[in-house]
């Protein structure tokens, strides 16, 4: 088979399962995050890799929750949340958040502070951006959430948690250049 060929295999139209496209998703390296809420819905957090940059003006991020987590229901009835950035350190936090312990002893194993939207901040995050929720829209399985950012801070001091191959990694702030 030639590459043109191989290409097409690749490019073809034709239904793609979702463990094709998982297996593929495995192969993009991801910021890990715990999003946490609080407010009429109660208090809730998840660890999630589905958060990025939408626009600077106003600063917004998304966060994709599956609308079958245990979580998604605080996240539907609150109007805010907090993206909190895990660092090396945080690896148990985010098995906590991520498996299926019970909401109520998520919060028990780091520490949690209340600052200006009442979601739960995580003290020593790498960065956390406490967000306002501007636009919500299903897709399939998930439900987007569009975030403006009320406040944030950043720490500098740590390594990165990073989650690729199904695994977690560790991303130093700098790395030596070679040569
Ligand atoms: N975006 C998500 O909802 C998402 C992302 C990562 C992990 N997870 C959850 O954690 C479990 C373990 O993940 P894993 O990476 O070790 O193995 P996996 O094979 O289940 O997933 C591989 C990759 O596929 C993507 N993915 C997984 N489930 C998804 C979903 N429901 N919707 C959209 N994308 C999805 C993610 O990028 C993930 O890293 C998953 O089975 C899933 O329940 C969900
Ligand atoms: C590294 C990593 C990354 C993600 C997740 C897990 C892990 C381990 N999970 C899954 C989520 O945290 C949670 O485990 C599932 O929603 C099931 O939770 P409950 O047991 O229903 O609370 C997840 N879920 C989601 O809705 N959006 C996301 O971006 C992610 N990302």
């Amino acid at each position: 088979m030639n590459a043109l060929q191989q290409q097409e295999q690749h490019t073809a139209p034709r239904e793609i399962s979702s463990r094709a496209f998982r297996e593929a998703m495995s192969h993009l390296a991801a910021a890990v995050n715990v999003v946490t809420t609080d407010g009429p819905g109660g208090r809730a957090g998840f660890t999630a890799s589905a958060v990025c940059s939408v626009t600077d003006e106003p600063p917004t991020l998304l966060v994709c929750i599956n609308r079958s987590a245990s979580a998604y229901p605080a996240f539907a009835d609150n109007e805010t949340l907090c993206v909190n950035v895990l660092s090396a350190a945080h690896q148990e936090v985010s098995n906590t958040f991520g498996g299926k312990t019970p909401m109520a002893m998520r919060f028990d194993h780091a520490e949690w502070i209340t600052q200006d939207t009442g979601a739960p901040v995580l003290a020593d995050a790498l960065a956390h951006f406490e967000c306002r929720v501007s636009q919500r829209m299903p897709v399939g399985t998930h439900e987007i959430m569009l975030c403006e950012i009320v406040s944030m801070s950043t720490h500098d001091a740590h390594e990165c948690l990073l989650y690729f191959n199904r695994q977690y990694h560790q991303l130093p702030r700098s790395v030596a250049s070679v040569g």
